[in-house]
């Protein structure tokens, strides 16, 4: 068998977007074949794998969930071991949350728990969404746990660290796509023609007082447009703009507010500007929240049995659609410390590969715990 860092480092090579991840599943079914198998059965989703390892004397089952995708970004780390796949990166740390799961999947093939564990591997993290179409798959809930973990890496933490909080710990979110339709034409006639780019340019600055003049500056919420394109080339004024982006809001009654706020704000664009406008959310991500009476016993646990430091963490506007699968079954998910300069989403993202075993120390000696 590979070791984890070597792993870690396949993995890294072969990033895939949501529901590509073909490669990706290969890979971790190879991996799980060199494990011993008797204990061991396993199902496709999609491109996703369930695992479960059947425990000694089962009352309940203990859910382990990795996301498996990448994301469409070059990478520019310049480690040898970089991205194999052209203008695609792990830069959300999904590598190294399958290489985590792959160990605990493995120390409990090797150390079986009274009680039945299902590990998750669980496409399209980062869009258009695996969790909710996962969690009510035949297959998963034919092998529904009880009780369910994640983690996410923190470039910003030390190794050796972790952060978490009872309930809310990541945002509602929503995609936003804005086609803006006009009139195009000749640069030197802007009197005959509705200009997409000054549309675009204008409703982007207007989406930003949605936050600071409509939210409860007590709430929190985000719009970032965080792609724009629309013309062909200089000397034509554009027909068309597109604008894609995402909403965070700490409540789901923020988020209506802000979707109804856009609304208008790109009806006002329609009329002012004489144009068409169409409004696209996309995938939307439940909060994730973790049970409070699971999230305190985890905490009092690291923080009495281990070595690992427990940081009690605020919200943060991130997603995850973890958050579904927390909506339907106790658990909890945390902040792995991983110690990067740069953050998530970044092109130079390099997390500290001494954190796969802290992640799963605190895994494992958490699940023994809970399970026997
Ligand atoms: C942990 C993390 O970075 N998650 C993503 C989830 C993306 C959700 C969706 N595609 C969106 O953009 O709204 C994040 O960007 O927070």
């Amino acid at each position: 068998m590979k070791s984890l860092i070597e792993i870690r480092r396949d993995l890294h090579q072969i990033p895939e977007l949501g529901f590509q991840e073909f490669k990706t599943q290969a890979y971790l079914l190879s991996a799980i074949k060199t494990f011993p198998q008797d204990r061991v059965s396993i199902k496709k989703w999609k491109t996703g794998l369930l695992v479960k390892v059947h425990g000694l004397n089962p009352s309940k089952t203990i859910g382990y969930r990795t996301d498996i995708d990448g994301l469409p970004i070059p990478e520019e780390t310049g480690l040898d071991f970089s991205s194999s796949h052209e203008a695609k990166m792990h830069a959300c740390g999904h590598d190294f949350h399958m290489t985590i799961a792959l160990g605990v999947l493995s120390h409990f093939i090797n150390n079986p728990i009274n009680d039945d564990l299902v590990f998750v591997f669980q496409p399209a993290e980062e869009g258009p969404g695996g969790a909710e179409p996962m969690l009510k798959s035949d297959e998963m809930q034919e092998w529904m746990p009880n009780l369910i973990f994640a983690l996410h890496i923190a470039p910003e933490y030390p190794v050796g660290t972790i952060a978490l909080k009872e309930g809310l710990l990541f945002a509602n979110t929503s995609e936003l796509f804005i086609d803006l339709k006009g009139k195009g034409g000749h640069a030197a006639y802007p009197h005959q023609t509705n200009d997409m780019i000054i549309a675009a340019c204008t409703l982007v600055n207007q989406l930003q007082t949605v936050i600071s003049r409509n939210i409860d500056p007590l709430d929190s919420a985000v719009i970032t447009i965080g792609k724009i394109t629309g013309g062909t080339v200089q000397n034509i004024i554009a027909e068309k703009a597109r604008l894609e982006g995402t909403i965070r809001t700490l409540s789901p009654e923020a988020m209506k507010r802000v979707k109804h706020r856009i609304e208008a704000l790109v009806s006002g664009i329609e009329t002012g500007y004489e144009c068409e406008a169409v409004i696209d959310y996309g995938s939307m991500y439940h909060q994730v929240y973790n049970t409070e009476s699971v999230t305190r016993e985890f905490i009092d646990y690291i923080r009495n049995k281990t070595d690992v430091t427990v940081v009690e963490c605020r919200e943060a506007m991130t997603g995850e659609d973890f958050g579904y699968m927390l909506k339907e079954v106790p658990g909890l998910m945390f902040w792995l410390g991983v110690d990067s300069p740069f953050g998530l989403h970044h092109a130079k993202l390099n997390p500290d590969e001494r954190a796969i075993d802290v992640a799963i120390k605190v895994m494992t000696s958490f699940i023994s715990y809970k399970g026997n």
